[in-house]
């Protein structure tokens, strides 16, 4: 069984969750709270800057020209296609430059794109891959699952979310980590296995606790 199938049977659960979440369902048919989605894209935004960098240690740790080739491109349409969705809700949200720029992370934002970046850092490329996937792989799921819902891609204020997410260009990056992952898999342990499943898991929970994290606006428990 290849590796990701065996992911696949382990994240179901947690994937119902995402899709059931308020967050998703707002998006899917238009009723999100227009402030929730603001406070979305500004904490998106400061985790997409360190999920980059991942693509560019994924380069560096890769063992070909090729993979180093995807990783490049992977770096690219982060911070110039999937940022510029972000840059473009910016405008129509009134958010400037400045506050993209001077906004702070939350806890959770923070949690999560630190780990990563500890397991990009310390780990292997297999740890690497383990850590990135699940943002890709649900990101096209929930984009794909939304857009069948009639005319979520063509709400005036969440459709083009639901477009960029939903679309082959993504689907096929995300096809393209899973195959990675399953290559990097083959012929490890089961120690190591186990491992890659625990990496994996742990962004997957991360990707919900950001729905979550978003949906309440959530910020420093301490903070007035
Ligand atoms: C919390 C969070 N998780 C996943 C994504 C989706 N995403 C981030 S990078 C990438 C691949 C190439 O740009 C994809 C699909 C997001 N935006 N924010």
């Amino acid at each position: 069984m290849a590796f990701s199938h065996r992911l696949h049977e382990k994240l179901l659960p947690i994937w119902r969750k995402n899709h059931a979440h308020p967050f998703v369902q707002g998006i899917g048919d238009g009723t999100l709270d227009k402030e929730k989605f603001r406070f979305f894209m500004i904490q998106d935004y400061l985790y997409l800057i360190d999920y980059a960098k991942l693509f560019a240690l994924g380069a560096m740790k890769a063992k070909d020209v090729e993979t180093m080739g995807k990783f490049a491109e992977l770096l690219d349409s982060t911070l110039n296609e999937e940022m510029s969705l972000h840059r473009e809700y910016g405008m129509k949200f009134g958010i400037t430059a400045k506050e993209f720029e001077q906004a702070k992370p939350s806890p959770t934002t923070l949690a999560y794109s630190h780990y990563m970046l500890h397991v990009g850092q310390n780990g292997t490329l297999a740890h690497l891959v383990a850590a990135v996937l699940p943002c890709m792989w649900s990101y096209w799921e929930i984009g794909k699952e939304l857009s069948e819902i009639p005319g979520a891609k063509e709400h005036e204020f969440y459709g083009e979310w639901i477009q960029m997410y939903s679309s082959e260009e993504f689907g096929q990056l995300a096809e393209w980590c899973i195959e990675l992952l399953d290559k990097l898999a083959e012929n490890t342990t089961e120690a190591e296995k186990t491992y890659l499943e625990e990496i994996f898991l742990n962004t997957t929970r991360f990707e919900y606790m950001f729905w979550d994290m978003a949906y309440n606006q959530e910020m420093w428990p301490t903070d007035e």
